[in-house]
């Protein structure tokens, strides 16, 4: 399974380090950026053979991955077109549709979008996919094959979910980091020095999410094992409601996924 990455920035980079950690050689890596910066980057952490631009070395990988910004993906991959006959596309920008990805490169029906997340480069991540129509079951195969050695996939059914995998899954460790912070700052404020802060913030989302992973109920069951009436975290719960949190949390998630919708229209019109 030989992979070329169009892109070599923040996802790429923590696909090839997952991937890498899983056992696929370096050999049947590479990764093209026109940015020296990102090429030097990239091959501090990973010995993968780089290049600046797209060439006809395209025609030697059974799968291309497009991570480069939705805005300038349509200029990324239309020099590509000339090296296609069979190749796997798959595009993990947000918002790019299928139908737009295909018609940039004259209307080739090998493509997938995928929507993984960072945690990839730690084996965990969690990938949605969907293909187009035209898309053959050797090239579904082949996404998932790809996308399974770095963690959980989901297939959807239609294109508009790939909107809310992103808004959900793909920006969510962003949410995660975000909820992190809080609590580290807060541990500070209460008197706990960074050390103890970090050490106790990271158990505890760990824990607590092993437990409700390992855990037949649902996560609102095992929330309430942990309050007791008139105790602290009733207090806590309390403060929260008064502040809209579970409101705020979901107005977030909609307004990701509302962009990915914007991004695909926007950029799709080039
Ligand atoms: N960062 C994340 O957690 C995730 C990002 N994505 C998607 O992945 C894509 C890339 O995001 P990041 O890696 O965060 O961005 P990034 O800015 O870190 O990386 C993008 C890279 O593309 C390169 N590039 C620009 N023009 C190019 C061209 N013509 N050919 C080849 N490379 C070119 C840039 O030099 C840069 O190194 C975006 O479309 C984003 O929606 C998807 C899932 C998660
Ligand atoms: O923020 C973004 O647009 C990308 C897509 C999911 C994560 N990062």
């Amino acid at each position: 399974m030989k992979i070329i990455f169009i892109g070599a920035g923040n996802i790429a980079s923590a696909l090839i380090g997952g991937l890498l950690r899983q056992g696929i050689s370096s050999d049947d890596l590479h990764a093209i950026d026109p940015s020296a910066g990102a090429r030097k980057r990239l091959n501090k952490r990973y010995p993968i053979e780089t290049s600046k631009a797209a060439s006809s070395i395209v025609e030697n990988y059974d799968a291309l991955i497009l991570a480069v910004k939705p805005q300038v993906m349509k200029k990324a991959i239309e020099p590509l077109a000339p090296w296609l006959s069979t190749q796997l596309i798959i595009s993990v920008a947000a918002g790019i549709r299928l139908a737009d990805i295909s018609r940039w490169l004259n209307g080739y029906s090998h493509v997938v979008r995928a929507m993984p997340n960072i945690p990839a480069l730690v084996g965990v991540g969690a990938t949605g996919l969907v293909s187009l129509h035209s898309a053959d079951d050797a090239d579904q195969a082949l996404a998932e094959r790809v996308l399974r050695v770095v963690g959980e996939i989901i297939w959807c059914e239609d294109e508009s979910q790939i909107d809310a995998v992103t808004a959900i899954s793909g920006s969510g460790p962003a949410y995660v980091f975000y909820f992190i912070e809080a609590m580290r700052n807060a541990a500070c404020e209460l008197g706990l020095n960074d050390k103890q802060a970090r050490a106790l913030v990271l158990s505890t989302f760990s824990g607590a999410i092993q437990l409700a992973a390992q855990s037949d109920e649902f996560s609102g069951i095992l929330l309430e094992r942990v309050v007791s009436e008139g105790g602290t975290t009733a207090a806590a719960l309390q403060s929260f409601e008064a502040d809209n949190i579970n409101k705020a949390i979901s107005r977030g998630v909609s307004a990701a996924y509302t962009r990915a919708i914007q991004i695909g229209v926007t950029f799709g019109k080039q």
